[in-house]
């Protein structure tokens, strides 16, 4: 019984993280960092369920996912319910290193600046899911949505490690049965809400980054 139960909490269902991204946004346009955090957390359960080849991929993602909890836990913890009071207190209190790596490797905003470009690659990759037909490629998709965004934050190695996974994903009827939502008339109308919610996430944060010079942060 027990193991069922952890089985099924492991499991990846597209609207839990739906329901994540519904709850992000305060009635002030302000992002909860504990539902920013979940919504992770969901989508690395998703890429844990497609293999070990993305286990570096999903190692990256769950250390910084660790950071950002840890802070929320830590003993100023309140300072951290949201992206913009976070942004303020560490700013405020001199805990980002702004222009090298410095005292503080581990800040919240360099740390959740790299889920944030994730995120818009996220939103690119879902949106051309979304839109695809039965014989696309989900690779493709994926690869073009990762060079329009991600990539042009990694290294080298990385883009060819990244590539190198992108090659070996299942396609799309697999991808949309383990999405866990239904037919895949079900998944394109799920993906149809998604979308919009992520990509309005996507663009307070980018905005609250760009206006406190935040967008290159070591
Ligand atoms: C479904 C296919 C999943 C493909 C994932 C595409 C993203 C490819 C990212 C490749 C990252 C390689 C790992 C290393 C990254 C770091 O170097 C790099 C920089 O960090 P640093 O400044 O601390 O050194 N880190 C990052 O850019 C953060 C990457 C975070 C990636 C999170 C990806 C989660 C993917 C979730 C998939 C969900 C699919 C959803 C379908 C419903």
């Amino acid at each position: 019984m027990a193991g069922s139960e952890a089985a099924d909490e492991q499991k990846f269902c597209l609207q839990e993280v739906l329901d994540t991204y519904r709850l992000c946004l305060s009635p002030e346009k302000e992002v909860y960092l504990e539902h920013y955090v979940a919504g992770w957390r969901g989508l690395v359960k998703f890429l844990n369920s497609l293999g070990s080849v993305f286990g570096f991929i999903s190692k990256d993602a769950v250390t910084k996912i660790q950071i950002l909890v840890a802070l929320l836990n830590g003993e100023n913890g309140s300072q951290y319910s949201t992206l913009q009071s976070m942004v303020k207190y560490e700013l405020d209190n001199g805990l980002v290193d702004l222009t090298k790596r410095g005292p503080h490797p581990d800040s919240g905003c360099r740390t959740l600046l790299r889920l944030h470009r994730a995120l818009r690659w996220l939103e690119l990759f879902l949106e051309r899911l979304r839109v695809s037909t039965e014989d696309s490629k989900t690779s493709a998709l994926c690869a073009e949505a990762y060079n329009e965004s991600l990539a042009q934050h990694h290294p080298w190695v990385v883009r060819k490690a990244a590539g190198m996974a992108f090659l070996v994903l299942p396609g799309r009827p697999t991808f949309f049965e383990v999405m866990n939502v239904g037919p895949p008339e079900q998944v394109v109308s799920m993906l149809g809400e998604a979308v919009p919610l992520i990509s309005e996430v996507y663009k307070i944060t980018e905005e609250l980054y760009a206006e406190h010079n935040l967008l290159d942060l070591p």
